[in-house]
Order: C-alpha cells, then structure tokens, then sequence
C-alpha cells in the first residue's frame, strides 16, 4: 500500500466578495486511501464551500489540490468536475425523478467523460451497487415511490457505483428524521469502509462526524482549527471552541492561587500556565451528583436520556452545571447536591 494520500489540499483560500473577507482561509489538508474525513462545524464556517472547490464546482483563489497525485485546480487552472473521478452525495438527494432506482444508478456509469464501461459492466455494477445499499428489490421503482432513506441509499449507491477516487457526501443525512438518521449514519460508515471508499463527509452534527469518521477536521470562519481522530478530539480539544463544539462540556472560571484553580464547584491543580484565569472545562460525565441537604447547589431539572440522566444543577452564582449519570441513580429535581469532579479529567483553556 501506498502512503501517498489520495487528496492533498495545500493553502485553500476561497473568497466571493473582497469585502467579506475569506470563506475558505488556508486550508491545508490530506486523505489517505480508504479514510473517512469528516468536515464539522457551525452554519457558515465554509464546510460546503470546501467540498464544493474539492468537487471543482468552485475555484480556489490560491492554494493548490492534488487528487491521485494530479495537480487538479491551483490559483490559475482547475479541472473541471466532470473530469475529476468524483462522486458526489448531496443533502436532497438530487435523484432523477424521471428514471428508476436502477437507471438513476446506471446514469453515472454512462457519463461519458468518467471511466468507459461497458454494458455488461454497468448492468453488474448497478446490481452490485444496488446490493450493497440494501435496495434489492426496488430496482424498478421511481424515487417518489421510495421512503426519504431510500432515496439517500439510491444516492449513495450512484456515488459510489463508477469506484470514484473519492466520494463527497454534504450533509446526506440532514434531511431524514432521526431515526432513519442514526441507522443509515451505520450504513453510511459500513458503506464506504466495504468498498474502501475515500470520502469526505461535511455534517454540523457532532455525533453524526464522530460516529461516521476515522478523522474529523473542525472548523471555524474558514479554518481548521484541529483535526485528528475523534477520540482524540474528544479527549484533548486544543481549544475552547473545539472543546464546545465536541463535547459540549460545562466551562467554569477559575481563578489561580498557589498553583491552583479556584472554581465554584472546588479547587483543581493547575498544569498548565494559562494565566491568572482561565476557562475550567468539565465534562458532563465527569461529574457526580450526591444528594446532600446542607449544600447550597440544586437540581434545576432532569431529563431521561435512556441508559442515562442528564442533570441541570444550579450553583449559587446562578450558573448552571449539567451532568450525566446512569438512571438507576436517581435524583429528584428540586433536590440539593454535592458535585465531584475528579481533577485528572478538568482542561484549562485561556479566556479569549
Ligand atoms: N456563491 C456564494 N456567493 C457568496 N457567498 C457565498 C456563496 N456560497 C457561500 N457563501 C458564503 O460563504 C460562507 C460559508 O458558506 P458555506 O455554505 O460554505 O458554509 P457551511 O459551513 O457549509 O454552512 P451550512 O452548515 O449552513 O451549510 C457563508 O457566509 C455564505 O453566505
């Protein structure tokens, strides 16, 4: 196996209007053969203007992209994208109204610029495709006679089916409703890892990135502020706004004295200089809650999430605290509480 990566992006930098300032700012990124990327961050950060200069629909103003080790678009020239070996999977489907699950699969192996198969290859790898998404027995019907995941399967079955170099999937699972979402977020992952697919899945949804990917690059106005696996993600964010968005922890100030950190909720060593204070961040898991009548901290509400109980308590400051905690370890809204947190699992992050 090769370690050349299938795609390299080299200083992406993406403008619409010289006013604006820069959509997609510097971007520099690789995949390897058969990785799943995954593109997360909130509305407008330049997640679909990326894919959409990966695709070739938009042209960088400067950087460069390499896609199988050829040069495919720089400041000056790009491919266009019916001459990249590109899937594409969109959040609406984008499906053919007027052809078949099998002829909307079928379309894509007859474009004429893409691979030149022949006929016995695009029945076979229609079928196969079709197989592989778990439609077999609709090949006949229309997409209006299929369910809003079925018509996402047929999508991903016409991406996939011409063996693109990599497949760029926005947002697909946007517009399903979450039960769909969270079986077809499976699929999508077994999907692409039997086929050895190389893609590129841009989501705002935390979970959906981390449940689908090997790696996920987060962004914010234009730029990846980190990128890596998600447990790595998870377990050491480089910043406050990577820590919120992934993990959706609790953030306390905290005040240094004697190489410590003074919060509301007790004193945690400090490890690392950060200044005088700081922003304390605590995981909703990592905290426990314990009944206790004299203290001053209170359950404000809980909700049932299944195998768990999130918790909102309320600090005497006003700040509230949420916490998650197995549901056979019930506690009462209303009900006054200690909070623990082990020290070993609090990150400091500077005040911006
Ligand atoms: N064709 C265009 N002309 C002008 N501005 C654009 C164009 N396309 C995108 N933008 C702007 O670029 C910014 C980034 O848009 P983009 O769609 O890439 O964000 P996103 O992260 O995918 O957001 P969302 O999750 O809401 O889809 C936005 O401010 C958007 O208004």
């Amino acid at each position: 196996m090769s370690d050349q990566p299938i795609l390299q992006l080299h200083k992406i930098c993406k403008q619409f209007d010289a006013k604006a300032g820069m959509v997609v700012d510097h971007v520099s990124l690789e995949l390897q053969a058969g990785e799943i990327l995954g593109l997360l961050g909130p509305s407008g950060c330049g997640k679909t203007t990326l894919l959409r200069v990966v695709a070739g629909f938009e042209q960088p103003q400067a950087g460069q992209i390499d896609l199988s080790g050829q040069l495919i678009a720089d400041g000056t020239q790009v491919t266009p994208p019916e001459d990249r070996d590109i899937g594409m999977v969109f959040q609406d489907y984008a499906l053919f109204p007027h052809l078949s699950v099998a002829k909307n699969i079928a379309f894509g192996l007859t474009q004429p610029r893409r691979k030149r198969f022949t006929n016995s290859q695009i029945k076979d790898l229609t079928q196969e495709a079709i197989d592989l998404v778990g439609l077999s027995g609709l090949e006949q019907r229309y997409p209006h006679e299929l369910s809003g995941g079925q018509q996402q399967r047929v999508a991903l079955a016409r991406a996939i089916a011409p063996q693109p170099t990599i497949i760029l999937l926005d947002e697909p699972l946007s517009n399903l409703d979450v039960q769909v979402r969270l079986r077809l977020r499976q699929e999508v992952r077994r999907i692409l890892k039997t086929t050895n697919t190389s893609a590129i899945f841009v989501t705002h949804d935390q979970e959906e990135a981390m449940a689908i990917c090997d790696r996920v690059g987060i962004m914010q106005q234009g730029q990846i502020e980190q990128i890596g696996p998600p447990e790595m993600l998870y377990n050491h964010p480089q910043s406050r706004f990577v820590a919120d968005f992934v993990t959706q922890a609790n953030f306390l100030p905290a005040t240094l004295k004697e190489k410590h950190w003074h919060t509301e909720v007790g004193i945690f060593p400090a490890a690392a200089p950060v200044g005088n204070t700081c922003e304390l961040m605590i995981r909703q898991e990592d905290v426990q809650l314990q009944a206790d009548e004299t203290s001053r901290i209170v359950v404000r509400d809980r909700q049932f999430l299944g195998r768990e109980y999130q918790y909102c308590a309320v600090l005497p400051s006003g700040k509230s605290i949420y916490a998650r905690a197995a549901s056979h370890n019930q506690i009462p809204a209303g009900s006054y509480v200690k909070l623990q947190v082990d020290p070993d699992t609090v990150t400091a992050f500077p005040i911006d």
